[in-house]
């Protein structure tokens, strides 16, 4: 099971992410209306982070990408808005970087609208659909994802908390395309400072529950 800790930004904070909880992935988020937008001045000391970075956008223009890649030398790229199949074709094309595309889950899933990305992206991220597009701290109705249908690994957003590890457990165990999970603003002290010690706590005892025999601990 892997980890995502999304919308980290202080430098400082960034460091006890990493000794204290040791994430497999880093949300940076580039959507200028996020309480937890990175700005250009932190650069410097977060591109030499050795944990992954994925870079979360909404609607960008493919240069503004591109740029952010560079600048904070970004491993994959998570697509939260409303991207086209063409969009993130052009952008793999110009960036040969992993593209993950986040599904927003309102009332139902129409899984025919996410099989012109089987061929283009690592995964699927699913989260709660809503205006402010991701952070809401909302979950959605996580049972709509039993009749997931493709073999594409996922990873489960919105709302995750401390008590969500045995609803994740239970999930991922029916689901071998569960990769992982994403948490953000129910694990924070402020929006963008994350709280280490609730995140320890967390990754403890999911990764210590984890009985899957491909479990990825
Ligand atoms: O976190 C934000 O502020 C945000 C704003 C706009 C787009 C995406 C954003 N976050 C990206 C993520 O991957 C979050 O982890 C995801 O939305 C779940 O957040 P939360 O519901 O707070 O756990």
């Amino acid at each position: 099971m892997k980890i995502k800790v999304c919308g980290m930004r202080d430098p400082e904070n960034i460091q006890n992410l990493i000794q204290g909880v040791k994430p497999d992935w880093m949300g940076l988020i580039f959507y200028s209306k996020s309480p937890r937008y990175v700005s250009s001045d932190s650069a410097a000391s977060i591109q030499l982070t050795e944990v992954p970075k994925v870079g979360v956008f909404v609607n960008e223009k493919i240069e503004f990408v591109l740029s952010k890649i560079d600048e904070f030398k970004l491993s994959a790229i998570q697509l939260h808005g409303d991207e086209s199949p063409g969009y993130v074709r052009e952008l793999k094309l110009k960036t040969n970087k992993k593209v993950w595309k986040v599904i927003s889950v309102g009332e139902s899933i129409d899984w025919e609208t996410l099989r012109d990305y089987l061929g283009l992206v690592e995964y699927f991220l699913f989260d709660t659909a809503t205006a402010g597009h991701g952070g809401s701290g909302r979950k959605f109705n996580w049972n709509m994802l039993e009749t997931y249908p493709f073999e594409k690994g996922f990873l489960l957003s919105g709302g995750l908390d401390e008590e969500s590890v045995k609803e994740v457990l239970i999930l991922a165990e029916r689901m071998p395309q569960f990769v992982g999970v994403d948490l953000n603003s129910k694990f924070e002290d402020a929006p963008g400072l994350k709280n280490i010690e609730k995140l320890k706590s967390f990754k403890n005892r999911l990764l210590g529950n984890d009985k899957r025999p491909t479990a990825n601990n």
